[in-house]
């Protein structure tokens, strides 16, 4: 078996809207071992849910999309038939969605779906398993939630039977896509507590997507940054909090901090948000950056190896 749960070199996808060349995704290599969490952060528009529909090769019709490597466990994902990815989809790949309604048949009882996912591995006494699934989720009165219709479940109750559903297909990678940004803060809190709890128990790696550097430092072992569609910056959660290398990366983390210290007034970007379109030359932060060298226009930059798996895409560093 590999040792990876999730590979992916050089991924690159270009949207094509009404004649504007998008380049959502850039270049961007991901690995994630089993059992880890990796974070993948940044701002509206910078290519997370992007990269994470790529992952499920459910990327928007006319879209591009090329890469070296694309594994999840033992599947390839950048060449297999739409077939296959059929059957990848939810068995290697699984997804979790802000908004966990869209995900069931709003016609079909909890129990239906349990069941179908069941199936599909084969255990047709699934009852009894269905009830262990809910229970790992911490949902106590599973007779109730599995004879429930989706819209008769509180959204956190919900999330968890979709979290339950989403680990009994046995992914290897399950990407989360700000699972608890519709929840109220304490249903969020419990969410994120089971998430800690499950990436010790399952096999699983999760790519968790958020806005929110608090909420990525609360899960994660590791937090990939990204702006405009690249990843600028990678390292452990302590080394990105401890000593961040990019200046995006800095100014995120003074935000967070401000956020947690109560401060009424964040401290702002200055300067446009990033354009995606293509193309672009140097670094897209460069216009915004309060250390911007003239060598930061000129060329791509390349990312830049600091201490054990950290990587920066930032002139600073090299
Ligand atoms: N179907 C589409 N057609 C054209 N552009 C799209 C489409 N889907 C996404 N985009 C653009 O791709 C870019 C990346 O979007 P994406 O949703 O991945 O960002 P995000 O980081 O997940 O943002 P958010 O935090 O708001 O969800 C955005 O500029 C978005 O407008």
């Amino acid at each position: 078996m590999t040792e990876l749960a999730l590979e992916v070199r050089g991924l690159d996808l270009t949207l094509d809207p009404d004649g504007r060349r998008l380049h959502v995704v850039r270049n961007l290599d991901l690995e994630l071992r089993r059992g880890e969490v990796l974070g993948l952060i940044g701002e509206s528009g910078s290519g997370k849910t992007m990269t994470g529909m790529s992952l499920l090769r459910l990327e928007p019709e006319g879209a591009r999309l090329t890469a070296e490597v694309m594994r999840a466990g033992e599947a390839d994902l950048l060449h297999a038939t739409e077939s296959r990815l059929r059957a990848l989809r939810g068995s290697a790949v699984g997804m979790i969605f802000q908004d966990p309604v869209g995900a069931f048949n709003p016609a079909k009882r909890i129990a239906w779906h349990a069941q179908k996912v069941l199936g599909r591995r084969g255990i047709t006494d699934w009852r009894p398993a269905a009830e262990r699934l809910l229970a790992d989720v911490d949902i106590a009165d599973s007779a109730r939630v599995l004879g429930s219709y989706p819209h008769q479940l509180s959204g956190g109750m919900l999330q968890r039977a979709l979290i339950a559903l989403v680990l009994a297909a046995n992914p290897a990678v399950v990407v989360a896509d700000e699972p608890t940004t519709n929840l109220d803060n304490i249903v969020e809190r419990q969410i994120l507590r089971l998430f800690r709890r499950l990436r010790r128990t399952e096999n699983a790696a999760f790519l968790f997507i958020t806005h929110d550097m608090t909420v990525a430092a609360s899960l994660c072992d590791r937090i990939a940054v990204m702006y405009a569609g690249e990843v600028i910056e990678i390292g452990t959660t302590a080394q990105l909090f401890e000593n961040p290398g990019h200046p995006y990366t800095m100014a995120l983390i003074a935000t967070a901090r401000a956020l947690e210290g109560g401060t009424e007034r964040l401290p702002e970007l200055p300067g446009e948000p990033p354009s995606i379109a293509a193309p672009r030359s140097g670094c897209a932060f460069s216009s915004r950056c309060p250390r911007r060298m003239a060598a930061c226009t000129r060329a791509p930059i390349p990312m830049i190896a600091l201490e054990g798996e950290r990587r920066v895409r930032c002139l600073l560093h090299g």
